[in-house]
């Protein structure tokens, strides 16, 4: 049976997330889905184009919520976007509505469906739409810090001279200010980091600080950001329908801290197949617990909210 992967919200990195998954054929069928109908068509026409040059034989096409629900993956990217000067978390009041409809428009799910959460702030949401979707949590993930962990690799990589992909270290926690470096894990070629490159000057709190600043940063001079997270997301699909099993940095629910916070895992068919334990220093697991209780306060918050509705 052809694989199936819908994409809800078909704007800036809905559209890159599907451009990514025909250049790098995953699954045999896309699906757009917005209630912006205009927009979406148009998408599903360009993206289309982009399939029609003999290379690769992916088929686009507009979809609706309820079609998403029997997908393999649903890839949610609908929602609001921040403004200039708005953090990630201030985005829920409006986000969540838009993820509860969503999710109400897509029931029933087929049982092995995985929802990958893109939409921010996406750890918030993450555990909304493990509440709202009933699925089992191990299906529900949020891109998470998978995105500033490779940032992360890119700095690092710039400055010692050493290519991204020889490079392993996390982002861990929030995707968005709480977020933290586990430098104890940091390792090049498989040494720790210190060990690998005794000459590099690596000033950890400037590299950190510039990583989680590269989305503002970005987003100064081109209003978003979407390639970034348009790669991830289809390295993440990739992992699902192809069960590769490897390791990423994803949100998912952490039973200790009642939250969805990004820890590495083992990613393959069935979504979160395995949790990755991870012995970090004193002070980072203290910024860890930190970034969970600013998520945990955030849920409280909106879940107050939910029940004034
Ligand atoms: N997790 C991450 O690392 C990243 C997350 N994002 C987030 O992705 C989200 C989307 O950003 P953009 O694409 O730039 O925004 P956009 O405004 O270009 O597109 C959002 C689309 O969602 C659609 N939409 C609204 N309600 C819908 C529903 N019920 N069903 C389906 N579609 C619906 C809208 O019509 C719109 O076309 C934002 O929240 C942004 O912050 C962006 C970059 C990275
Ligand atoms: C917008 C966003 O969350 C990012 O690019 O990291």
């Amino acid at each position: 049976m052809t694989s199936r992967i819908a994409i809800l919200g078909s704007g800036e990195v809905g559209s890159t997330i599907a451009y990514s998954l025909i250049l790098n054929p995953v699954a045999g069928e896309i699906l757009l889905v917005d209630p912006k109908e205009e927009v979406r068509d148009a998408q599903v026409q360009d993206l289309s184009d982009a399939t029609f040059h003999g290379d690769t034989s992916t088929l686009v096409r507009a979809g609706t919520h309820k079609e998403a629900g029997q997908c393999d993956i649903v890839v949610i990217t609908a929602g609001a976007a921040q403004k200039k000067g708005e953090s990630r978390t201030d985005l829920v009041g409006r986000n969540l509505k838009i993820l509860g409809s969503a999710i109400e428009d897509m029931k029933p799910f087929r049982e092995d469906t995985i929802i990958v959460l893109v939409t921010n702030p996406v750890d918030i949401l993450t555990y909304f739409a493990q509440k709202f979707s009933g699925l089992p949590k191990s299906q529900v993930i949020g891109s998470g810090t998978f995105l500033d962990s490779a940032r992360l690799r890119g700095i690092l990589s710039a400055k010692c001279g050493v290519a991204a992909s020889s490079i392993d270290a996390y982002v861990l926690g929030e995707h968005g200010d709480s977020q933290m470096v586990a430098w104890s894990h940091a390792s090049v070629g498989g040494i720790p980091l210190e060990e690998a490159l005794p000459d590099a000057s690596i000033d950890k709190a400037s590299i950190a600080e510039d990583t989680k600043k590269k989305a503002a940063a970005i987003a100064e001079n081109k209003g978003a950001t979407a390639y970034g997270i348009g790669g991830v997301t289809s390295s993440i699909c990739k992992s699902i329908l192809f069960d590769e099993c490897n390791i990423r940095p994803l949100s998912h629910y952490q039973d200790d801290m009642k939250v969805c916070i990004s820890m590495p895992v083992v990613i393959g068919r069935k979504g979160i197949v395995k949790q990755i334990p991870l012995k970090l220093s004193e002070s980072e697991q203290k910024e860890l617990e930190q970034s969970a209780k600013s998520m945990r306060e955030i849920i409280e918050d909106a879940e107050k909210e939910q029940n004034k509705e």
